[in-house]
């Protein structure tokens, strides 16, 4: 199976960064939003990193160009009859991914990959949206797509063996690291980080220290390059919220309950840094 053409739907921090690295690994990218804002504020964001490159002198002005020459920013999903391969970026949310995924069965070539990139929901059910679950599969990066190695590819129940290895390969070619994991609420990834994140919100909750406090502790106590709260609001709060809202309904287990004090930050419209405003606040 040979991947040449993708389209990138949703033009956000995760679509954005998707799109990047498969323009620089010499991919044609379409990058699909809802509005034409959107995807201008997706491009201005793929042009700085990569102007940030030639001024570093890892690239040349010449090869910025040829990587922008290759991304077509689009609103028509009709798009997705040029591609061998979807990788889906949108919103958190069960119905609009399902309302996507069958829309684009019926506009895909019969040969095209349809990809997800969500963080935590079953693959099985949005492949059950379509007439081709053997061709649907999860393709997890990270954030920020343009720095971190690792992509959980995730099976669902009828992921096709050939597709399972052609984004294995692909994500090779993105110069990204494979790991794989079985179809369970968050996969692996957010199973062991959203709790410990949802904890850090019970702490701010409970008085127990302040968002400084709780960042430092676990920046220069354990390491990680960001703490739990900056990483949150880095995430974005609604999708921590979803991510958090997905197991707690997928395992039934109320050790994996949304902080209030999360949920009331996401009813304020206080996202993290998307919106200015989280645990920390930040210039728009
Ligand atoms: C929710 C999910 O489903 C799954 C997830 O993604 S969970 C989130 C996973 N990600 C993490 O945990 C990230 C944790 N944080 C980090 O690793 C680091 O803080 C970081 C990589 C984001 C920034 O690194 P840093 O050393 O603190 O800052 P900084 O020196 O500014 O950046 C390091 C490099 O990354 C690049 N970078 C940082 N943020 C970037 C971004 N958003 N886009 C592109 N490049 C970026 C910088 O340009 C810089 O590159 P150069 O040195 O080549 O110029
Ligand atoms: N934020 C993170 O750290 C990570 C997020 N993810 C997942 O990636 C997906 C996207 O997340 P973000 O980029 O952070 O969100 P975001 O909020 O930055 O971007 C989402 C984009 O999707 C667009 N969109 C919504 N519905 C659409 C539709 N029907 N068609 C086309 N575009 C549509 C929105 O306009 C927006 O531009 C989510 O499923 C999320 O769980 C995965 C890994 C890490």
């Amino acid at each position: 199976m040979t991947i040449q053409k993708v389209m990138v739907i949703g033009a956000g921090q995760m679509g954005s960064g998707i799109a990047q690295v498969c323009a620089l690994a010499g991919f044609h990218v379409y990058m699909n939003d809802l509005k034409q804002e959107f995807l201008d504020r997706g491009l201005a964001g793929i042009t700085k990193n990569l102007v940030r490159s030639v001024e570093k002198g890892r690239m040349t002005a010449e090869a910025k160009d040829e990587v922008l020459g290759r991304l077509t920013a689009t609103t028509n999903l009709e798009d997705a009859k040029h591609v061998d391969i979807v990788i889906e970026a949108a919103v958190e949310n069960m119905d609009i991914k399902k309302k996507i995924f069958a829309q684009l069965d019926g506009i895909a070539p019969a040969h095209a990959i349809l990809a997800t990139n969500t963080s935590s929901l079953p693959i099985t059910e949005i492949a059950a949206a379509t007439n081709r679950p053997e061709k649907v599969i999860g393709m997890h990066f990270m954030n920020p797509v343009p720095v971190m190695k690792l992509v959980e590819i995730i099976r669902g129940l009828q992921t096709a063996d050939e597709v399972y290895a052609a984004i294995e390969d692909m994500t090779k070619k993105l110069s990204k690291v494979p790991v794989e994991v079985n179809d369970f609420p968050g996969f692996v990834s957010n199973r062991v980080l959203m709790p410990m994140i949802n904890e850090a919100i019970f702490t701010v909750y409970e008085g127990v220290a302040t968002p400084e406090a709780i960042d430092e502790v676990m920046k220069l106590g354990m390491n990680h390059p960001m703490g739990p709260l900056t990483l949150a609001d880095f995430i974005g709060l609604d999708t921590c919220l979803y991510i958090m809202e997905t197991l707690h309904e997928g395992f039934g287990d109320d050790k994996y309950r949304p902080c209030p004090l999360l949920r009331k930050y996401v009813k304020a419209g206080w996202l993290g840094r998307k919106t200015g405003r989280g645990f920390y606040t930040y210039e728009t």
